[in-house]
């Protein structure tokens, strides 16, 4: 998938009147272009109101990160699971009105999820960095910032408000800032859990050095439409040098039964990434053990 930065809008002036062009491809082609574009207009806007060099003196004074990716790989499940903390998501709207993220939290971990991910995009998912940050202070397990990172500052935004992880999505970085995010990350202490949704983004993560969690989303974030074949495909594509590297596979979105953890867990997936077959049950921490048999 092809995914655009903002292209700039010229603007001409007449007689003092300011005209904005609109030109072909100036619109966002799909949702995943549309949440880049919002992002970088969102954080310009966080940046002015706290510069990275203050933010990252406040980083000081945070408790250090805990392992995700050993609490994956020692996994209290099997496969281990990320339960995720998200109200709404642009495929499903509103996936939960009474949304308290640190009663859904705690549920997970009573439950036995290993880690947790917490949607922390306010325009989109309805989240926050507050929500991260109360989830933070309310539970021990590992935390991943489910973010659309696009510059470093969110990095920093993400260790401050106590994440462990923090998720890269391939098909909106360049491999230039890929490789640079990961190294960013990993000096925070943070493990980077890289998401692909096809087998060229794969090969591409593949071709950098040091990866160790790597997420296969189900979801086609052009059409929503979802296969758990996904993760079967790109596994069996590429299992011999995900095996040779000990890379730890997460497969995600679009899980709902049993059946669908067995299937992914058999096709090579060393964790799962639930969200929305989680978060709508009234008790799910019922749910996860429904999933769990
Ligand atoms: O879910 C969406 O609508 C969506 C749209 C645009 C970008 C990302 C999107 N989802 C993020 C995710 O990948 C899911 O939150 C995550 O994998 C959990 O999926 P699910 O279990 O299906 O809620």
């Amino acid at each position: 998938m092809q995914i655009r930065r903002r292209p700039p809008s010229p603007s001409f002036s007449i007689s003092h009147m300011r005209y904005q062009v609109s030109v072909p491809g100036s619109e966002p082609q799909n949702i995943l272009e549309e949440i880049v574009w919002y992002k970088e207009t969102e954080v310009q806007a966080q940046r002015e109101k706290l510069p990275l060099s203050k933010l990252k003196q406040r980083i000081d004074s945070v408790a250090p990160p805990k392992n995700f990716l050993q609490a994956l790989r020692q996994g209290k499940t099997q496969p281990a699971l990320i339960a995720e903390v998200k109200k709404a998501s642009p495929s499903k709207g509103i996936i939960r009105e009474n949304f308290d993220p640190v009663e859904i939290a705690r549920a997970y971990d009573r439950g036995g999820a290993s880690c947790l991910s917490v949607l922390t995009d306010r325009k989109f998912f309805q989240g926050s960095f507050e929500n991260l940050a109360k989830v933070r202070a309310a539970v021990d397990l590992p935390l991943l910032c489910k973010e659309f990172i696009i510059y470093p500052y969110q990095m920093y935004q993400a260790r401050l408000h106590g994440a462990d992880a923090v998720l890269l999505i391939a098909a909106i970085l360049s491999d230039r800032d890929l490789n640079y995010f990961t190294k960013i990350i990993r000096a925070l202490g943070m493990t980077p859990l890289v998401e692909v949704h096809s087998l060229e983004e794969l090969d591409r993560v593949l071709s950098l050095d040091n990866i160790e969690l790597i997420g296969i989303n189900n979801r086609n974030l052009e059409d929503f439409t979802v296969d758990l074949r996904t993760t079967e495909e790109l596994v069996n594509a590429r299992r011999s040098q995900l095996q040779e590297r000990d890379i730890v596979l997460v497969s995600e979105s679009g899980l709902h039964t049993a059946q669908d953890l067995q299937f992914v867990a058999s096709v090579g997936a060393n964790a799962v990434l639930i969200g929305e077959s989680l978060v709508k049950k009234d008790n799910p921490t019922e749910a996860i053990a429904t999933l769990f048999v």
